[in-house]
């Protein structure tokens, strides 16, 4: 057993946007809407206080994601902790294509290590990304910016890509839920060759655009792999992304949906384009990824 190195931290872990198109489980950009989590070290027994998003739902013993991938983690870097006291003030909503399970994990992880001393690094990446099922989301939260995740049979890997100060965020946040899980049961095991050719063109010019040229983000957005399957669950989500692609801004379904992730110019949106039903929200992007500070 490693001797814990601290006694109690506080973590924010940023949401993300995964996809961007057609870089199913493959891309995925750091957003600027965080949750803060503390994580202190009792003589015993378990203890969750949630506050803002999904209070009212998620539940408060160890079957909460963040203790189940906090346990996981301190269990991977071999420390044992007594008890433990976490506060979670969630800024995420859940379930809605913003990447709040993979924030839960990450932060998880991210605490369990810290209390080890160490640092989220690939081995961090490789549980969280087992617990989530894929990395993209997981790897923007760790590590911030863009990110390009794959798979080397069961490792999941990851890069960071620096975006482009001109990749202004809006999402719109519709009021209902969607689970990922629920619309990952709509995807067809087989694809048309035609659209997985058209996949990788438009995936591999989403990270060209994201990183150095957004004016070709409304191509670069473009998507026939996962939307068109998606779209029962959520008809308001595409009617919307195609009134914002028609309207010349790059547009396409946030992760799993139902949000939207536009990209437009200065981060504004054109006002002929019908967004009811929808909250309008612009957001940065997150540079540095989840971040883990001593509880003072
Ligand atoms: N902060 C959290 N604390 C505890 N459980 C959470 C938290 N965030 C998410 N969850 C769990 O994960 C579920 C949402 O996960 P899901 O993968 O369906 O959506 P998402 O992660 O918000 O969106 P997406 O994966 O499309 O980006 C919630 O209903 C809840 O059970
Ligand atoms: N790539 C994932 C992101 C949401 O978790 C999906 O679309 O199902």
């Amino acid at each position: 057993m490693t001797a814990l190195a601290v006694r109690g931290v506080r973590v924010t872990v940023p949401a993300s946007t995964a996809n961007l198109g057609s870089g199913f489980d493959a891309l995925g950009m750091a957003l600027g809407v965080h949750d803060e989590l503390e994580f202190a070290v009792v003589d015993g027994g378990l203890e969750v206080e949630v506050s803002g998003e999904g209070a009212s739902a998620v539940p408060t013993d160890e079957r909460h994601l963040v203790v189940r991938a906090f346990r996981a983690a301190c269990e991977l870097v071999g420390v044992e902790v007594p008890g433990l006291r976490l506060t979670c003030r969630n800024a995420i909503p859940h379930a809605r294509g913003l990447g709040s399970s993979a924030a839960a994990i990450v932060a998880g992880v991210a605490a369990g290590f810290a209390f080890a001393g160490r640092e989220s690094d690939t081995s961090a990446l490789q549980l969280a990304a087992e617990f989530e099922g894929h990395a993209d989301n997981a790897a923007a939260a760790m590590f911030g910016g863009v990110a390009i995740a794959w798979t080397q049979g069961d490792r999941f890997r990851a890069v960071r890509v620096e975006p482009h100060p001109g990749v202004t965020p809006v999402v719109l946040v519709p009021a209902e839920e969607s689970s990922t899980r629920t619309t990952r049961g709509l995807l067809p095991s087989k694809v048309p060759h035609e659209d997985a050719a058209f996949a990788a063109g438009r995936s591999a010019l989403a990270v060209h655009a994201l990183s150095s040229d957004p004016s070709l983000l409304l191509d670069a957005l473009d998507d026939r792999l996962h939307e068109p399957y998606r779209e029962p669950a959520w008809p308001a989500t595409t009617r919307l992304v195609r009134s914002l692609r028609a309207a010349g801004v790059a547009a396409a379904v946030s992760g799993a949906g139902p949000t939207v992730l536009a990209l437009p110019p200065d981060g504004v949106l054109p006002p002929r384009v019908d967004t009811a039903g929808f909250q309008a929200r612009r957001v940065a992007v997150d540079l540095g990824g989840v971040r883990v500070a001593p509880l003072g």
